[in-house]
């Protein structure tokens, strides 16, 4: 059989070209990030050979359109030429000991310029001789060299001429903000040079990554940089990844379904607005400002690789975020509290899934109780068995019979509380976790003897709120001043679950386990007693009946409907005549 030759794959430039700036870049300006950053690249290439080499990036913005970005970096000799720029996918800057220092590594990024134009004209002169060389590459693909007879100082130029669909990029204004926006922090001077001026856009040493910046003016710095201020700000450096910058700590509270703005940078090229991963899930108060030194970028350069040295990244700034809460309870307890205020919730989910923060700020962290809200701290002082209800419902019910009973209940039902209670119980073992529940709660109360009297009482009772639904019982339980308790599901919460198919298929799954709705008549109390003594009197005991269920549902906040109030200010009036014609009666 006839071996065949290798052949070599053809490549479709314009196919390439779709693919670059529709799928790989998400806007048109990439090419300015693109050029700078190999601008960069190529003074650092001198800057490892002669460390006191002053770099310097001139960009041009023509009269007649043209733009052109200059650098004094390496330059390219006609060998380098052919090699990295007619063959695509080719870089300078992959194999080399010296790789980790530079932005590229792809060998694509100079063809992110024919987004916005047809023609890329390279000139160069390298640094370490030879004749200077110029490169023209087409959209179409083809390419031409030449050789320039004119001296070119040291460095590259790359001009372009932009398409008619993207002059508007070319603006003297919008083209200055995309070259600030990606060049700001590039550790050479920038400088855009239109209509006969010249002007640095750029700030090599940024003040949130020198060390002597005060707090204030980090702040500051932040709330011009995000338009918006800060509560507070600190710094951070990861070991893995080389990231070094500050995190602010935002003064309002955040969904964590919403996504905050940030500034990524990779070796100083701002790389993204997004926090690209870099920030643990549940650090959803903080915003930042970083730049990292030793993680990779995507080839769209607008994320990190998602690697293990970026996870290592997290990590270590989910600590610095820890060292920073612990800090603030150690030496600034007010800005502690302002941060609890806003960011609670927050602090909630990191304790639920960290024992060293839950054992730090469990203390502190708020809950709702019977008796308002109360940090966890007040709670446990109060007793060592925690009383907890797991949902709102029940935390409804037990609220008005604990109130009663002097018993302090957590409302657990919020996200996170019930796992930091039981969390923080297991590693605290004084503590003991009871949680209540309405049916629970009426099961403790004592059962009154079986007698005649008794069950007599509870039949009346009985029949004259068989109307709404109530059951009535006689039961001991303390407080003894408080003569009834009742006790029963939601009205409006049912009328509400009646109109959400969702909230009706729960309530349908709950209601096995629902009491009805039930008064309970406190055995020792003393009103009850005298009314024990009177049953026989059917008028005033319906009067007294009725006036306590309604009473103890306007005390439970209970919706009271109009028949209900219509029945407790009929047996109110009725009591008071009576009183009133027993007190004639009295005087005649
Ligand atoms: N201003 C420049 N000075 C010197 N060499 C340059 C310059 N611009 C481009 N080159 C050379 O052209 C090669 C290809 O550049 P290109 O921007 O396409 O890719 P890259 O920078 O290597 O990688 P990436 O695709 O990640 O940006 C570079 O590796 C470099 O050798």
């Amino acid at each position: 059989m006839e071996k065949e030759d290798n052949n070599l794959f053809q490549v479709n430039l314009k196919g390439m070209i779709a693919l670059l700036s529709e799928h790989i870049y998400s806007n048109p300006n990439t090419f300015v990030r693109e050029l700078l950053q190999n601008c960069v690249d190529a003074i650092k290439v001198l800057r490892n050979i002669d460390e006191g080499y002053n770099g310097r990036i001139d960009v041009f913005l023509n009269e007649d359109g043209t733009t052109v970005f200059q650098d004094n970096g390496i330059g390219l000799k006609e060998e380098e030429v052919y090699r990295f720029l007619t063959v695509i996918g080719e870089s300078s800057k992959r194999d080399t000991p010296d790789a980790d220092d530079f932005i590229g590594r792809f060998g694509i990024g100079l063809l992110s310029c024919f987004v916005v134009t047809n023609e890329i004209k390279v000139e160069s002169q390298s640094a370490m001789g030879g004749q200077p060389v110029c490169w023209c590459g087409k959209v179409d693909g083809t390419y031409q060299m030449t050789f320039p007879d004119e001296e070119l100082a040291i460095g590259s130029r790359v001009i372009l001429h932009p398409k008619n669909e993207w002059t508007h990029l070319f603006d003297y204004e919008s083209f200055k903000k995309i070259l600030t926006n990606y060049g700001e922090i590039l550790p050479y001077p920038i400088y855009l040079h239109h209509q006969g001026e010249e002007e640095l856009i750029n700030t090599p040493c940024p003040i949130w990554l020198n060390p002597k910046v005060t707090r204030k003016e980090l702040l500051d710095h932040g709330a011009k940089v995000f338009h918006s201020s800060a509560l507070d700000v600190f710094r951070i450096h990861t070991e893995s990844g080389k990231v070094d910058g500050v995190l602010y700590v935002l003064p309002f509270r955040t969904q964590f379904s919403v996504r905050n703005s940030h500034k990524v940078y990779l070796k100083r090229m701002l790389l993204s607005e997004d926090d690209c991963n870099l920030l643990p899930s549940w650090a959803f108060f903080i915003r930042c400002l970083v730049n990292a030194d030793g993680l990779l970028s995507t080839a769209s350069r607008e994320s990190f690789v998602s690697n293990d040295l970026l996870k290592d990244a997290r990590k270590e700034i989910g600590i610095a975020i820890k060292d920073y809460l612990r800090g603030l309870i150690q030496n600034d307890r007010p800005m502690f509290n302002k941060m609890l205020e806003v960011h609670h919730f927050h602090i909630k989910a990191i304790a639920s899934e960290d024992n060293e923060m839950l054992r730090l700020f469990m203390d502190y962290l708020p809950f709702e109780t019977n008796r308002g809200m109360r940090s966890f701290g007040n709670i446990r002082s109060v007793n060592n068995v925690i009383c907890y209800t797991r949902n709102l419902e029940d935390f409804r019910q037990v609220r008005r019979i604990a109130g009663a009973q002097g018993w302090l209940v957590v409302n657990a039902a919020y996200t996170f509380d019930e796992t930091l209670l039981k969390k923080y119980v297991r590693l605290n073992p004084e503590l003991t976790l009871d949680e209540i529940s309405p049916s629970r709660l009426l099961e403790q109360f004592g059962e009154v003897a079986p007698n005649k009297e008794y069950r007599s009482f509870e039949a009346k009772a009985n029949e004259l709120l068989k109307r709404f639904g109530c059951i009535c019982c006689l039961k001991h339980f303390t407080p003894v001043d408080t003569p009834v308790i009742f006790v029963a599901e939601e009205k409006e919460s049912t009328t509400k679950s009646a109109n959400n198919p969702l909230m009706a298929v729960l309530g349908t799954v709950n209601s096995g386990k629902q009491l009805p709705p039930t008064l309970t008549f406190n055995a020792d109390n003393e009103m009850v007693q005298t009314l024990l003594k009177i049953q026989d009197d059917n008028k005033l005991f319906q009067h007294v009946v009725h006036i306590l269920y309604v009473q103890s549902l306007l005390q439970g906040k209970y919706t009271v409907n109009s028949e209900e109030m219509e029945l407790f200010n009929h047996s109110l009036c009725e009591l008071m005549t009576a009183k009133m014609n027993d007190f004639i009666n009295f005087l005649n």
